[in-house]
């Protein structure tokens, strides 16, 4: 079944990947593409949205697309800077506003009878992010609501399903935000609402048999939430077909190779363990840069996966347990305005040597979309709690180079802090928690002697998705008894701090 889909032109705003979210909370379709790269199948898509952006329509890096082919074309609606580049792009005019106006504010004026305020009412609290004002509106400009500082706060073009709105219905901070955005999509644009879970399981499961059909396929299996779905999936649509594999890196947590292992047993997958410890090690020996490294770890998953494939006969792809951030943070959204943060391990592509096609039946969808996937399908509440863990592991919580001794140390700091969690019920309130080793001495005393000994970061994170975080106020007594077991327990740590940075700006990892 073909679902109606979304189309968000990103302008590179921070809230791009939550109109996203927001969009697919109501059981609707949408995908995020840079605002000048319009894709090819346009014509699938029902609605287009444009997204908010750093940039100023009048500054001289302004991101100016031809809108010719859209607007009038499609119900369109523009946030934000999409909603001043409208105005700009049709006869209207955007200046500098007074004031830079960020935060809440009221809906003053709601003009009557229109579809787009339905339920929504003068009062409504909405989230304002802007510097520049829209002063004049388009040609055939309607004004429909206003806040007491921002009159063209929303517009619509007579004759026309395209409307703009100045605040942003994405943040949470709009109260009926999710309600402007339905209204948008189901009254104005027609929408259905019937992207779910249990669609998703059956058309994904339908489309991976079609793509790859009796081929014979090799998956890498981290024990992680998004490889574990993407096995049951791929296990469902192509059964004995399907060859998981499971890569010792020597940047795993303490005994997780052999934990995880057991813990697949039982679930009629077929998984191979596979110790390349010794191979990452080496490859990664004296190198200090994150990128470098990050890199270094890729390509070393890469050749233990070809070796793996070429040990089976006629293996034609390779399924990998990618999701939709990864994708976004990986390519700066997919070549758009945004900035690459970092390179995930598992989004650089293959080399041409591998011969092997790729099969990610997680790619377009979000964590928590993950799990809810994972929940239909059957898979054990508690390995769909699991944390977060990163393909390059604690690689990239050793800030500088590695050694053998200074994952050990890390293994041992990461297991009673993540132990700890547990024993303390704390675990599941974490949307992820691990330790970073500084490259950093400092000075100590124990037992009336000098130490000169290193420091580990604790770092535990709220999130959704992982685009954005918040750190975690976790109980005092909590970090006190973690703090000093590390220190009594883990020799070579002779200091514990907890990191207390929102991301943005500091990333999740400190690498
Ligand atoms: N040790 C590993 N062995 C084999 N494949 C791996 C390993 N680590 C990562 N991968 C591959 O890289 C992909 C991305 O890793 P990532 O950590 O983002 O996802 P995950 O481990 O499946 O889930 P989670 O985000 O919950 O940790 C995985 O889905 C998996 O296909
Ligand atoms: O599979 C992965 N390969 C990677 O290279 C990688 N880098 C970061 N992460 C995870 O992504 C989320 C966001 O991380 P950052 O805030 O550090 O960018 C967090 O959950 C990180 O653990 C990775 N996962
Ligand atoms: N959030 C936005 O899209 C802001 C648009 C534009 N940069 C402004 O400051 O007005
Ligand atoms: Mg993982």
């Amino acid at each position: 079944m073909q679902h109606d889909k979304v189309l968000i032109l990103d302008f590179g705003s921070q809230y791009t990947q939550l109109i996203a979210r927001r969009v697919r909370e109501l059981n609707i379709y949408s995908e995020i593409h840079p605002f000048n790269k319009i894709p090819t199948n346009f014509q699938e898509y029902k609605a287009v949205i444009l997204s908010g952006s750093p940039f100023s329509v009048r500054g001289e890096q302004a991101l100016h697309p031809d809108l010719t082919n859209i607007r009038g074309e499609k119900p369109l609606l523009a946030v934000c800077y999409g909603a001043q580049y409208l105005a700009h792009f049709s006869g209207g005019e955007v200046a500098p506003s007074n004031t830079r106006e960020y935060g809440r504010a009221k809906l003053a004026f709601i003009k009557e009878n229109e579809a787009f305020f339905k339920d929504i009412n003068v009062g409504s609290q909405v989230w304002m992010s802007h510097s520049d004002t829209i002063k004049t509106l388009p040609t055939n400009g309607v004004l429909i609501a206003s806040t007491h500082d921002v009159t063209n706060a929303a517009y619509r073009i007579e004759g026309e399903d395209t409307y703009a709105i100045q605040f942003h219905p994405e943040v949470y901070h709009s109260t009926d935000g999710k309600q402007l955005l339905e209204n948008f999509l189901v009254e104005i644009a027609g929408l259905n609402q019937d992207w779910t879970p249990d669609s998703f399981v059956e058309e994904t499961v339908a489309a991976i048999q079609e793509k790859v059909g009796n081929d014979k396929v090799v998956l890498g299996l981290s024990g992680g939430v998004d490889s574990t779905v993407a096995a049951v999936l791929l296990n469902k649509a192509i059964g004995k077909n399907l060859y998981c594999i499971f890569v010792n890196n020597g940047l795993l947590r303490k005994n997780e190779f052999e934990s995880v292992l057991n813990q697949y047993e039982g679930m009629g997958l077929n998984v191979k363990g596979v110790d390349a410890s010794q191979r990452f090690m080496d490859a990664l020996a004296g190198i200090e840069d994150p990128e470098l490294k990050r890199k270094a770890i890729g390509n070393a998953f890469i050749e233990v996966f070809d070796d793996e494939a070429h040990k089976l006969t006629d293996v034609k792809w390779l399924a990998q347990g990618t999701i939709y951030p990864d994708v976004i943070e990986s390519v700066s959204a997919t070549g758009g305005p945004s900035a690459t943060i970092k390179s995930h391990h598992n989004v650089g592509g293959l080399p041409d040597f591998m011969k092997l096609k790729i099969v990610e039946p997680l790619r377009a969808i979000f964590k928590d979309e993950v799990r809810r996937v994972g929940a239909t399908l059957g898979i054990d509440p508690e390995l769909l709690g699991r944390h977060p863990f990163p393909g390059p592991g604690l690689g990239i919580r050793i800030l500088g180079d590695i050694t053998a001794e200074k994952v050990r140390i890390l293994q041992e700091v990461d297991a009673i802090f993540i132990n700890g969690l547990k024993e303390w019920g704390l675990y599941d309130k974490v949307w992820q928690a691990g330790a970073m080793l500084l490259p950093v001495n400092s000075v100590g005393v124990m037992g009336d002697e000098r130490t000169y000994e290193k420091c580990v970061a604790l770092r535990a994170v709220e999130s959704t998705d992982g685009m954005t975080a918040d750190w975690v106020n976790l109980p005092y007594e909590f970090l006190q008894k973690t703090s000093n077991d590390i220190i009594n327990k883990v020799k070579g740590v002779n200091r514990v701090v907890y990191d207390i940075s929102s991301k943005p700006p500091a990333t999740i990892e400190w690498e």
